[in-house]
């Protein structure tokens, strides 16, 4: 049975998916690192594949733009399809010092001037954070594979082009490493249908330094996130 926004069958999507912002950037993650992709959905654009990694099943859906997209895909995902796991590859931007474009972040924690959950427990400042195991994995492979990884606090904005610069100014002096749209809302989802969830984010854009990378690098710059992402949420071999 087809979701609203979701047209792959039951079945047709693995227990693990990989979850960048982008359409293009799933299409290259599904061509580039699974085996055997094949396209399970496209409702609206928004391109879903299936194919397997190291004989693994495992997915990848792009969530578009923003926390109201993301929870949609997010939600359909946990409730229909029987997926328990979703890591978001996705970038932003960098907010600290000496965090070359390129750094990989692992959001431990999201803050957010998000409403979208905001009634969830009247009087209550939700805080949204990753599922620990995954958070563990993904720094268990980034030592092992000796690869850069900055863990910390990210703020995900529902403002892409921010009227008050000095939000980001403010948070990045309490120490939040990098801005970007869902991976609040993506943690908000996983507690409340109870999946595990990780934001891993390739920072794209330096706002200390004003430097920018072009789209094609936007869709293209994901090797070391997906990389990581895989590492975290596949299933421990078989031996
Ligand atoms: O590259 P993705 O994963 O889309 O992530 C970032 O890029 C988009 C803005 O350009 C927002 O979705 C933001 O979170
Ligand atoms: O949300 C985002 C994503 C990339 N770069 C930014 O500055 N913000």
């Amino acid at each position: 049975m087809a979701t609203p926004h979701i047209s792959a069958e039951p079945g047709d999507i693995a227990p693990v998916v990989l979850m960048p912002g982008d359409p293009r950037r799933a299409q290259r993650i599904a061509d580039e690192l699974f085996d055997d992709a094949r396209l399970v959905t496209e409702v609206r654009g928004i391109l879903g594949f299936t194919g397997t990694f190291q004989g693994t099943p495992v997915s990848v859906l792009a969530s578009g733009m923003g926390g109201p997209s993301i929870a949609i895909y997010a939600t359909e995902l946990a409730r229909f399809y029987g997926v328990t796991r979703i890591v978001r590859v996705g970038t932003a931007g960098g907010l600290q010092p000496a965090m070359p474009l390129g750094t990989v972040v692992a959001a431990s924690v999201a803050h957010t001037d998000s409403a979208m959950t905001a009634g969830w427990v009247p009087g209550v400042a939700l805080s949204a954070a990753p599922a620990f195991s995954l958070l563990r994995a993904a720094v268990e492979a980034a030592e092992r594979d000796a690869v850069a990884l900055r863990v910390g606090a990210v703020f995900s904005s529902d403002t892409f082009y921010a009227d008050d610069p000095t939000v980001t100014g403010k948070l990045a002096v309490l120490g939040t490493l990098a801005v970007e749209m869902e991976a609040a809302t993506l943690y908000a989802v996983g507690a409340k249908e109870g999946i595990e969830t990780l934001a891993l984010v390739t920072v794209t854009d330096d706002l200390t330094t004003g430097e920018h990378l072009p789209a094609l690098d936007r869709e293209t710059g994901f090797g070391t996130a997906a990389q990581l992402a895989l590492a975290a949420s596949m299933p421990p071999p078989v031996s």
